[in-house]
């Protein structure tokens, strides 16, 4: 369905050769220039011209005896007085005559290995010292016994002359050749500083917001930019600003792409996509010349999406990258953020990326104007992996018995990818059994299958430990429910996130915080302790899985202290650098601070009594609304993530609490929970 023919392959676009790709082939050409004097001096010396046969004639006839060769690398001197032989081994061809301000003439060549006493090419310089009447008459008869004399004799054939020239110039434009094509790749010779963007016209395209299930709310957040591309004027005639860049952040597989391409296919305009990684080349310059170029095609063709994938591999924040590569990308992304700021948001152009680390892009990627709006395209929830399961299944025969919001049960941290792969495991095992349809047993079979490859990568858990982390995660967010002044939660769940976590509390604070008030910091503090205190309170133990949420709230507790002034030790900083002990003993850094033993231990005592008390309210928090924290657990075994509005119902339900206003805003804060440790039971340190 995706159609090849995208115009980096039509070697008859306009506006693929823009400036810098000149640039790529002028110095290219300068290259080749370079090789060709580099080869043409070393392989083919100069012919010896007339006026310099005449010359050396003129100083043979002067009156003297024998000719000294001197080997130019050793220094060594070899007197040769048989001028004949060394005139026939020389042959002549790289032969200079220069007349030495007196008498002596130095003849300059290349002698051959066979030279009656060299036994290694070197290269010749002879004196022929005046007067001597042998010599000349020897070397007159050498010249005309030799082939010298033809050159000699008949003027110069300048085919002959040039063509060692010729040859070079052609090695230089096969090198050239060689390398344009490396550029372009497996494309026409010409194409590089091409965008390899691949063009889908909107009838190959044939995806919809049907074909995309188990992520609505992304859809949701993603509707905007249909009815943009549907009709631009619309927006354009009320001035409203329409988004210019949409970054799309999940981990793999979770329908990034499909979701951008069901944005085209909705719209019914153009999809332009290509992958970060196909910007950056070894050669500087570019992969600049291909954003440019990829800007240029799609303005042709707007309204129209560009979907750049892994937009990580280019946008890395600048300055941090190694020696190689790091220049071509810088340039790269440079040539992004011009060509994002120049075209006017009434172009109709719409920029997507997708990404699994938005931290590690460069900040000014994100900036206002460019990829300034971001949605979070999440692993889905039991729900969602039934919705998709639909979508997968529509091209299936499936049997009767077959329930899908069964195998979504038993999927949990499965993206779509995953399910889709699942569905074509059964199918794939259906058919083997020579079966009419797709049954149970099958996707039984195919979850064992894609599951023991997904568990090479992340764990899937099993139902106690999905009941314990449950637990935790509802011990966070009633918690930060509870409090006043924690910003308001977005989402619990209990769907794996990545490698590392469990779980997660996401919280989404109502604005930019600058400052934070110390009842804020404790309340902060707070919520990491509830997932812990959760679980000893049911199971009257802790586990592993918490370590990382107690060191954060150490850390918080003990800047408390020793910057913020928050404690009874007063108003003090005891810092006397910005690290703090957990930072220094990271980098490696002993901890150094200026105080006495005395104060180090008051130090601690008070970090200790704001974590005890903090631990304290919050026993009493979970004590009194036991029922929600039950209540919330049930909800996310069975659905493993609730949001907001979900929250606030099962709250109210059981224990009323603090009026929670659901916040919009940029960086939402998580609490997730990592796993290394809480299945094995081994405490390791983490990294
Ligand atoms: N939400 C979904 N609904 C339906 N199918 C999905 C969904 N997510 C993924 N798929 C299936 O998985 C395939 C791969 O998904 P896609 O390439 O869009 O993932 P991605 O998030 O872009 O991954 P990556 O980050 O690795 O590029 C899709 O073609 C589709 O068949
Ligand atoms: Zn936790």
């Amino acid at each position: 369905m995706s159609n090849e023919n995208g115009p980096g392959r039509s070697g008859m676009d306009k506006g693929g050769m823009s400036g810098m790709n000149l640039f790529a082939i002028v110095i290219l050409v300068l290259l080749a220039g370079l090789l060709t004097v580099v080869v043409s001096s070393r392989f083919f010396h100069q012919t010896m011209r007339d006026s310099d046969l005449i010359r050396l004639i003129q100083a043979s006839k002067e009156p003297h005896g024998h000719i000294d060769i001197r080997d130019e690398q050793s220094g060594t001197i070899y007197r040769y007085s048989n001028l004949r032989s060394l005139v026939i081994h020389d042959q002549y061809a790289t032969a200079v005559v220069e007349r030495a301000p007196l008498v002596p003439t130095k003849i300059g060549g290349e002698m051959k290995p066979d030279g009656e006493k060299l036994n290694k090419k070197v290269r010749i310089l002879a004196n022929l010292p005046p007067g001597d009447g042998k010599v000349r008459s020897e070397f007159e008869q050498a010249v005309i016994e030799s082939k010298v004399e033809r050159s000699f004799a008949g003027p110069p054939n300048p085919l002959e002359q040039a063509s060692p020239y010729i040859l070079s110039i052609l090695i230089g434009l096969l090198v050239i050749y060689i390398m344009v094509r490396r550029l372009a790749g497996a494309g026409s010779p010409m194409s590089f500083g091409r965008s390899r963007g691949k063009l889908y016209a909107q009838e190959d395209l044939g995806v919809t917001f049907n074909d995309v299930a188990g992520i609505d709310e992304a859809v949701e957040e993603v509707r905007e930019v249909v009815d943009f591309l549907r009709m631009p004027e619309k927006y354009q005639r009320l001035g409203g600003r329409i988004p210019k860049g949409v970054l799309l952040v999940g981990p793999p597989g979770t329908g990034k792409t499909l979701l951008a391409k069901a944005i085209a296919g909705e719209a019914g305009v153009p999809f332009f996509s290509l992958s970060g990684s196909d910007f950056v080349e070894m050669f500087v310059g570019v992969g600049a010349a291909r954003v440019r170029d990829m800007f240029l095609q799609a303005e042709a063709k707007a309204p129209c999406i560009i979907f750049i994938d892994e937009l990580d591999a280019l946008g890395k924040s600048r300055g941090n990258g190694q020696m190689g590569g790091h220049d071509e990308r810088e340039q790269t992304l440079n040539a992004l953020l011009v060509e994002m700021d120049g075209f006017g948001s009434n172009s109709g152009v719409i920029v997507m990326a997708a990404t699994n680390r938005p931290e590690t892009l460069d900040p000014a990627l994100l900036r206002p104007g460019r990829f300034d709006r971001h949605v979070l395209v999440d692993r889905p929830d039991i729900k969602g992996r039934e919705d998709i399961l639909k979508v997968h299944v529509k091209q299936v025969k499936l049997d009767p018995s077959v329930e899908l919001r069964e195998i979504a049960a038993i999927t949990p941290g499965f993206v779509g990818a995953d399910l889709a792969n699942l569905v074509n495991e059964a199918a794939l095992l259906a058919a083997r059994k020579e079966k009419n349809s797709v049954g149970m047993a099958e996707f039984n079979d195919g979850v064992e299958r894609v599951t023991a490859g997904l568990e090479k990568k992340q764990r899937v858990m099993n139902d106690e430990e999905k009941l314990r982390v449950a637990y935790h995660e509802s011990g966070h967010a009633l918690v930060a429910y509870s409090l006043p002044n924690t910003d308001p939660v977005h989402k619990v769940s209990i769907i794996p996130r990545g490698l590392a976590a469990l779980g997660y509390t996401m919280q989404r604070p109502e604005g930019d915080r600058f400052l934070m008030t110390q009842s804020e910091l404790e309340s902060r503090i707070q919520v990491l302790f509830g997932g812990t205190l959760a679980e000893e309170m049911i199971y009257s133990d802790i586990s592993t899985g918490a370590s990382n949420d107690l060191e954060r709230a150490s850390e918080i507790a003990r800047n408390m202290v020793m910057q913020y002034g928050m404690s009874r030790m007063g108003r003090v900083c005891y810092k006397s650098s910005h690290r703090s002990p957990f930072l220094a003993a990271a980098a490696g850094e002993e901890y150094s601070s200026n105080c006495s033993e005395t104060t180090q231990r008051e130090i601690d005592q008070e970090v200790r009594r704001i974590l005890d008390e903090a631990n304290e309210r919050v026993r009493h928090i979970l004590e009194v609304r036991r029922s929600s924290l039950e209540a919330l657990t049930r909800r996310l075994i069975e659905v493993e993530s609730v949001d907001a509005d979900e929250l606030k119902r099962i709250m109210n339900a059981n224990s009323p609490g603090p009026l929670v206003v659901p916040g919009t805003t940029v960086s939402p804060r998580i609490t997730s929970d990592s796993q290394d440790n809480l299945s094995s039971g081994s405490i390791q340190q983490r990294g």
